[in-house]
């Protein structure tokens, strides 16, 4: 895969989030992505794309499948890069690999098999500066959230497809990260759990204000959980939608705003 050249930081557009003077945290600018195709071809799912990512927010990215969603938020979370490297700045500086300050969460498989609830979240605590009695109770404070202090000593094969989501969840946060990154995390789950999991989140983002990305498939999920909705047109990458969803009116499901803006982004996915 190749990326396009760093640019100068000087040379780079002025802030470009919505109605915000405030640099954000995280901002994909003029990224260019490709990947080598079959038979000497070449996919190139990001081109010139820039996109600033508010701070405080959720921003949900949805489009068709294959416009490029996964690869912006692999490269949103450092996890694209090469040499040289450019085009996602966090907090105005290029990312040139993974940092402990930006964590994704994938579909699934965010667990270690071998290790039960505790552990798997207590994982990433040992990277931090943090005292023993920091880090025992920002655990305790965190799996409880997630309502899983009754499951601390289960492991991953004895919990259910949305205790496993809600461990990794907790995983991630236990850190204290800038930035969480989630891809399409609860399309493993039914209706009923992944709205109940998308409630959850929206409560630990109400609790700790941490910026959020999420890529989903799920117009309702878009809606009801992001402040703000992104969509992507096909190849190359390309928004041809930006929606500030905060207003409470954008979270009744059955309501007009919501169901207007839903048959909009169908028709646009469509
Ligand atoms: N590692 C890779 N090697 C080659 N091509 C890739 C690779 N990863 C993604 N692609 C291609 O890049 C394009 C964008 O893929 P990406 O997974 O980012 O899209 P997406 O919008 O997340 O899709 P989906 O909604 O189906 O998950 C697709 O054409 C895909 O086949």
């Amino acid at each position: 895969m190749t990326i396009s050249p760093p640019m100068d930081v000087d040379s780079l557009p002025p802030d470009i989030a919505a109605g915000s003077c405030v640099r954000p945290i995280l901002e994909a600018s003029r990224l260019s992505i490709s990947y080598p195709g079959q038979r000497g071809t070449v996919v190139a799912p990001l081109q010139d794309f820039s996109l600033a990512i508010q701070t405080g927010k959720i921003t949900c990215i949805l489009g068709a499948s294959g416009s490029g969603k996964t690869t912006l938020l692999r490269a949103l979370g450092g996890f694209i890069t090469g040499a040289p490297t450019g085009g996602v700045l966090f907090k105005g500086r290029y990312l040139q690999a993974p940092t402990p300050e930006i964590v994704m969460i994938f579909q699934e498989n965010n667990l270690f098999p071998w290790l039960n609830v505790r552990d798997n979240v207590g994982f990433g605590l040992r990277y931090r500066p943090w005292t023993g009695e920091q880090k025992e109770s920002r655990l305790s404070s965190i799996i409880e959230t997630v309502g899983l202090a009754d499951a601390i000593d289960r492991y991953p094969h004895q919990l259910s497809g949305g205790m496993r989501q809600r461990a990794a969840i907790a995983r991630a946060l236990v850190t204290e990260p800038r930035v969480l990154l989630l891809d399409e995390p609860f399309s493993a789950l039914d209706v009923t759990l992944r709205r109940r999991m998308s409630e959850m989140t929206n409560m630990i983002w109400s609790a700790l204000g941490t910026t959020m990305v999420m890529v989903t498939h799920n117009v309702e999920e878009a809606i009801t959980m992001g402040h703000r909705v992104v969509i992507l047109g096909y190849q190359p990458a390309r928004i041809i939608l930006d929606e500030d969803t905060s207003d409470p009116e954008f979270k009744d499901r059955y309501g007009t705003t919501f169901l207007a803006l839903q048959r909009r982004i169908e028709n646009l996915i469509e």
